[in-house]
């Protein structure tokens, strides 16, 4: 049986067009970051592992069950586990998108455990957000090459503290999320400006 269906294809364009863009930005440099998008049945749409996420063809998206395994024989992700937990704790999340960015990277290194972002008419890309007046938090975790244990440190946060839009993994890149991978892009736009302001606005050394 095809398991690759219209519906499918339709997503793997969609995420090969965010590469592009992101890449666009150098935002996923040296074949780093991961995208994945959900589909009707519960199966998800995810890049394979490796490839150039600025130049992904339709062969560099494959097929996983809500459980991360392989439904084409090919390799998902490395981080795939961040993607599937987030998938089952969501149940309105169509797509991830992880970013390795060099704000990102910085503010880690500033901010240490979460970036604070308020007052920023920006905030009202993030979905449920309609104010400037918001304050949120995106929580930073400790870069962990055993991605199970990684997971559910996130995990145990989000049961903890409950929703955000995104989170850093600290000197690695952040993951955000959304209803839709234009949703999702657009999260990921805001974010990287959000984070550019506050690195110029803290990091800069006062002479
Ligand atoms: C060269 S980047 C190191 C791995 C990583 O963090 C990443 O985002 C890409 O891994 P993938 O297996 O999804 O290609
Ligand atoms: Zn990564």
């Amino acid at each position: 049986m095809n398991l690759k269906t219209d519906e499918f294809f339709s997503k793997a364009d969609e995420l090969i067009a965010a590469g592009r863009f992101i890449d666009s930005k150098g935002w996923v440099p040296a074949t780093s970051g991961n995208f994945s998008a959900r589909l009707a049945d519960g199966n998800i749409a995810i890049t394979v592992s490796g490839r150039h996420k600025g130049q992904l063809q339709r062969d560099d998206i494959m097929l996983i069950d809500p459980h991360g395994q392989s439904l084409d024989g090919q390799k998902p992700s490395a981080e795939t586990l961040l993607h599937t937990s987030l998938y089952q704790r969501y149940p309105d999340v169509q797509a991830i998108l992880h970013p390795h960015s060099i704000n990102a990277t910085l503010a880690a290194r500033l901010f240490k455990t979460e970036i604070i972002l308020e007052d920023y008419e920006l905030l009202k890309a993030l979905a449920g957000i309609d104010t400037h007046e918001t304050r949120i938090s995106i929580p930073i975790f400790a870069n962990d090459q055993n991605i199970p244990r990684l997971a559910a440190q996130v995990d145990e946060f989000l049961d903890q503290y409950g929703e955000t839009h995104a989170y850093i993994i600290a000197g690695h890149g952040f993951y955000t999320w959304g209803g839709s991978v234009a949703e999702t892009l657009r999260h990921l736009e805001a974010l990287e400006f959000l984070f550019d302001c506050e690195i110029r606005l803290h990091g800069v050394k006062q002479p």
